[in-house]
Order: C-alpha cells, then structure tokens, then sequence
C-alpha cells in the first residue's frame, strides 16, 4: 500500500464495476503489457481494456487530487488498431510505478476485476482538490474506433467515482498540456512556479496563444541582431490523422500573434484524414523507417515549398525532409557566434553513400529528431552560455530536487528532476555539461537512445555537448532529462523535446530583468529572453510536433538558414531499420541500454560476428513495445554495408530467436 493511501472503498461503486467487467469482458487469450507508451492493440480486443483504464485514471486522480488525462490513440500504429495513453497530473506520462496497476487491471479476469480495483491504493486520508472530485479528461484521434472506445473510457471513469469530460479530438501533446496547465492553474505543485498564463492557457485555444505568442517573440530579431529571416511556407506531412485540423487552427494563431497571415510561415496541409488511410505511406514513422518521401510530397514538383515536415497519427512526433534541388534559398547571413560553420563546412562525401538510391535520383533527404536534438542543443547551448555571463546561480539545495522541495508533495506522487522512484530502468550514462555562474554548475545534456546516428553522437561529443543514454521510449528519455538544468532529448524517430529545471529558469528571470543595466548584461539578457520563450514554445510536459515545428522553424529563421544548411551540420552513417515477426518477442531480454541481446545468447554471438566484418558496423535488435515485432538496426560505412548488416541480421533474429513466417528477404518498414 502506497505511502497514506487506503484501498478504494465504495462498496457501491466496486458492485457497478464488477458487473461493468461482465458486460464488457476480456477477449480470451489476449494478454495485455504496457508498452513504451501504455497499451496497443488491434481496437476491437480493446473495449474491455478502454472501460478499465478509465477506472485506473480515476483512481490516479483521487490519489493524486488532481486531474488526470486519456488519450484515445495508437499513435504511428496502422489505423486497425487503437490504444490508450494515461496523462498524469503534472501533464507527463503515466507514474512508471502505476503502470503496474494498469497491466493488472487490465488482464483481471472478468470476475475478479472489482477485486483488483479495489487494491489500487487511492483513497487518500483527506482530499486535498478543493472539493472538486476526482476528473478524469478524455481526448481522441481520429481513428474510426477512437470516439466509442473514448465513451467507454468516459464509463469507467464514472463507474470509478470520477466526473469524466470529453474534449473530443486533441492531439496526444495538446492534452498533456491541457491537463498541465488545469493543474498548474489550481497550484498543483508538481508543475512548477514557471508555468506562464496557467488558467488562461488551460485550453486548446490557450495552447495556440502560448506557442504562437512565444515564436512571435523569437522572430522578433535575428541572432546577434541580424534581421531575422523570412516567414517561409512549409509543407506538412499531417499522415492523414489528427494534425491536419490542428495545423489549420495554428496558422490562424500564427497569424493572430504575428499581425497577420502574410508576416507568418503559412503551414500547407498535406494527407488530411479525408485524403487516405491513416499512416499509411505518409506521416513521421513512414518517413523515418523507410527513409522515402510520403505520398503527396513524393517528388520536388509536388513540394512547392521546398521543405517539408511529416507528424505521425497522434502529432507527438515530427520529422523534416526537402528536396535539394528545390530548396528555398536565404541569403546567408554571418553565421551566429553560438552555431557551427555554415552549409560549407561539415565533409560532404559520407553523405553521397549515406544517400538511397531515390536520394541520389531526387535529391531527397531526411533531417530526422538526431538532426532536430543538434540544431537545439547548438542554439540553447550558445544562448545559454550568453545568458549565464556574469550572472550568479541561485542558492539551492538540491538543484535536482528543487521541484519536489518546492512542491512539498508526497513521495510517491512526486516525478521532481532527479526524484529515485524513476531510477529503476533510466539506463542513463553522461555527466553533464557543466555551465557556470559564479554561486554553482548548471548541468545541460542531450538524452540520445540507441537508435541515435552515430555521426549525430560525434557531432555533439565534438562540439563539446554532454550525452547522456536511455533506453528506447519517451519515458525513459523524460526521466532521464529530468537530472539535467537543461536537456535535449529526442528519438531518432522525432519524438522529443527539451527541458528547463526550475533553478535555471529562476535565473534567466533574472538575468533578463537585470538587463537595463545595459553592456554585457544586456546581452545577457537579451539570450535570456530567448530561452524564455523557447521555454514556453517547447512542450515541457512530452514531445510535440506542433511545438517542434516552430522552435525549428524560430531557429532556421533566427539564423537565416534553410533546410540545406541545417543538414550541412553532420553527415548521418548509413543506416537501416527493418522488423520482423517471431513467436515470442518477450523471449528476447537486452542489455540495459538495449545495445546487446542477452538472450538467446547464440543471438548475440552471431550479431558480434556480422559487426566483426562490416567496416563501422554497429547492429542492435531488440523486442518492439508498441508492434508484435522484433527490431532490428543497422549502420555501417556506406548504405550497402549498412543494408546488408540490416538484413543478415533480421535472418539471423529469424533463425535463433523463433522468426515466423519465410525468413526475411526485404526490409519491412
Ligand atoms: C525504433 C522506434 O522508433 N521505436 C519507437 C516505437 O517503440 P518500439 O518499442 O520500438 O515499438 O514507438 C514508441 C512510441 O511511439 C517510440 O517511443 C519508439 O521510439
């Protein structure tokens, strides 16, 4: 039993959900685990697990006396399938210690489902919500099965005691900020003092106003005063789901915040869901996983733009692609005092094998979330430095901690930067760079996986840039961020983001209102006002693709650079992803940092032999969390090399770890 909780005790309501669990049971022989991001499957096997995870939200907000979120979606997953993700109260993923509760419920047999709620401990001695009752905030995507499945999370919400609000389609990132800001609004001390416009931003329309209102304040200058860039279109790659509606709302919010249409990047909507099937052939996983263009921006004459963006089903991830031939030029400007050497610099001739073979005809390239974390990491890196001159940290006991002091929370509700209860599985190696003032150390990190491009690792290491290591899902890179004052963390795949610790963000407030003394501190604050307002344009809660594509965007624009710049910075190792199906993937157990199979052994041997003979070879495979899938990942000197470790990986997976099916031929994105 957790710290001061007692077991839910409506002898009533318990009576309710037990015959709930018998009108909607349990398909047999489907057992549910949650994966990186909750559960999946496909979505006719999941009304019973929708109904019991609206009872699990409801408990988690009457132990926490705030309100909590649930998220209909499967997010990159093909349009067939559906799932749920749990948004905790400060707006972050579920308690990793509550995930636990999730998998019981819901594979309780139907009979005892009552019985296994009833052990959720979440009565708390007093209430401590004002009153209020325990809520639980229900937002889907636009899957076909989304809204039913929603109403009967809706159900189990209320059957558990709670009062559920439908806020219908959201993107997955919107609801963690709605969920964020309605606590941080009422004080919740788990958010933080730095929150912005609380009550005011507690709504999808707020969320707009904060994203378009802080880009408005980066492009107000370039950097070191240059003129800032032009406001260039993009196209975005909406994989036919939820993010085209939303994108339309943020042009108006753009527009609204920069004083009309024509001083704001206009964001083409691409694959609206009226266009064609959800992810299939377009959206971030397609691009990413098969390193192609997806369909409607599949050649340079159907980018007009010249640069495009790909979300995924949910709009939590994004990843940017152009064609080089048809690249918006900018008049370069000097290259910031902060940033790296321009498009001339980086070699290019590891480029020319890294290319498939469509690259090479179209001169298409991807600049994937490693690509993303550089460009951040670069600009937050320099401006944070020029924020910090002369300036002096202020005193605190515990910087990792300073949230949960200031929160005063219990325990086992607080997720504080460096709080233990997430140590269990963090993986996490790095230091931190270390940026001083005169009273202490900032630490500052990027937060890379294994499936990170080697060339991205050195390009960081090279310029100086603490990396630190997570295992493969945003929880554990959230987790492991959360250690830093300010860290980067982003997937290979485009899910990320970058946080701020509360110290830091104390100190820029500062140091930018100690500007007027001008010289040096008012540089400083001027890189203090711009990390504030990248503070508030990237989603402190999970990663965003609205919000990354305008902190990208912001940046570019800043530093009057296009696509074909930002690319320059490192060449990517050749690379390739394929997966495959075998009987058991829980069978397959890795290492910590997922980089070695542990079992079977006979696997690993025979992956160290096909790295052994590929010059630069690295190969790592590992049991999906989200798909009936192993997979596999492969990188070497050029594309063949990379291809052909991909490939004899897979059969190697195939013949020593159960592969179903006729071994692998191809690769399967
Ligand atoms: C290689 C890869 O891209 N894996 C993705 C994918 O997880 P898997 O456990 O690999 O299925 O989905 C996760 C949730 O969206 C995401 O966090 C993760 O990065």
């Amino acid at each position: 039993m957790e710290h001061g909780l007692s077991a839910f005790s409506d002898v009533s309501a318990l009576r309710d959900i037990a015959s709930a669990g018998r009108a909607f049971p349990r398909p047999a022989g489907v057992s549910l685990s949650y994966g990186v991001a909750g559960f999946r499957a496909r979505a006719h096997l999941l009304e019973s697990t929708l109904l019991r995870m609206g009872m699990l939200a409801a408990a988690r907000s009457r132990a926490l006396g705030y309100v909590v979120g649930l998220m209909v979606t499967a997010s990159h997953n093909a349009e067939p399938d559906n799932g749920v993700k749990l948004v905790d109260a400060d707006g972050g993923m579920l308690h990793q210690r509550w995930e636990a509760y999730a998998v019981e419920l819901a594979n309780a047999d139907d009979d005892e489902l009552a019985r296994a709620f009833a052990r959720i401990p979440c009565d708390p001695p007093a209430r401590t919500d004002g009153g209020d009752g325990p809520r639980v905030l229900i937002a889907w995507d636009t899957r076909p099965s989304s809204e039913r499945l929603a109403a009967l999370a809706a159900r189990g919400a209320e059957l558990a005691g709670a009062r559920a609000s439908a806020l219908g389609l959201l993107t997955t990132p919107q609801l963690h900020h709605i969920v964020r800001f309605r606590n941080g609004a009422d004080g919740c001390a788990l958010v933080g003092r730095h929150l912005g416009r609380g009550a005011e931003w507690a709504s999808e329309r707020g969320y707009f106003e904060m994203l378009a209102g802080a880009y408005a304040e980066l492009v107000q200058t370039g950097e070191r005063g240059a003129p800032v860039g032009p406001a260039l279109p993009i196209d975005v790659d909406c994989a036919c789901g939820i993010g085209a509606p939303k994108v339309l709302l943020l042009n108006e919010a753009l527009a609204h915040a920069l004083g009309g249409a024509a001083h704001a990047p206009e964001l083409r909507v691409v694959n609206a869901p009226s266009t064609g099937v959800l992810n299939a052939g377009c959206g971030a996983e397609h691009v990413q996983k098969a390193r192609a263009p997806p369909r409607g921006l599949a050649s340079a004459m159907e980018m007009p733009s010249g640069r495009a963006a790909s979300l995924d089903g949910d709009a939590d991830r994004i990843v940017f692609h152009y064609f080089k031939s048809r690249a918006p030029s900018i008049a370069s400007g000097p290259p910031p005092a902060s940033g790296p050497p321009p498009a001339s610099g980086p070699p290019s001739a590891p480029r020319a094998e890294a290319e498939t073979a469509r690259d090479a005809a179209d001169g298409w390239a991807l600049l994937d979330g490693d690509k993303v974390a550089a460009l951040l990491a670069d600009f937050l890196r320099g401006h944070l430095r020029a924020a910090l001159r002369g300036s002096t940290m202020p005193a605190s006991p515990s910087p990792a901690r300073a949230t949960a002091a200031a929160a005063g929370a219990a325990p086992h509700v607080t997720r504080a930067r460096g709080d233990d209860d997430d140590d269990d599985d963090d993986g996490v190696g790095g230091d931190g760079d270390g940026v001083g003032g005169d009273g202490g150390e900032l630490r500052a990190a990027v937060v890379q996986t294994a499936y990170a491009n080697g060339a991205s690792t050195a390009y960081l290491r090279g310029r100086g840039v603490s990396i630190a290591h997570a295992k493969t899902g945003v929880k554990y890179l959230h987790a492991v961020a959360l250690r830093y004052d300010l860290s980067v963390y982003f997937e290979a795949n485009g899910h990320g983001t970058a946080l701020f610790s509360e110290r830091l963000l104390d100190t820029l407030v500062a140091a930018r209102d100690a500007g007027s003394a001008g010289g040096e501190a008012a540089q400083a604050a001027e890189s203090a006002r711009v990390l504030l307002a990248c503070h508030q344009l990237i989603n402190q809660a999970v990663g965003d693709a609205l919000s990354d594509l305008l902190i990208v965007d912001a940046i570019l624009r800043r530093r009057n650079w296009d696509f074909s710049q930002w690319d320059a910075l490192y060449a990517d190792l050749p690379s390739r992803q394929t997966k495959l199906a075998v009987r058991d993937r829980a069978a397959l157990l890795t290492s910590e940092d997922e980089s070695r199979v542990l079992n079977p052994p006979a696997l690993q041997r025979a992956l160290d032999d096909l790295m052994a003979v590929a010059e630069a070879g690295r190969c790592f495979v590992r049991p999906s969390g989200t798909e009936d899938a192993v997979r596999v990942y492969a990188e070497a000197a050029t594309q063949q090399l990379a291809d052909g470790l991909a490939l004899d990986a897979a059969l190697a997976v195939h013949r020593l770890a159960g592969g179903t099916g006729p071994a692998p031929t191809a690769f399967t994105a």
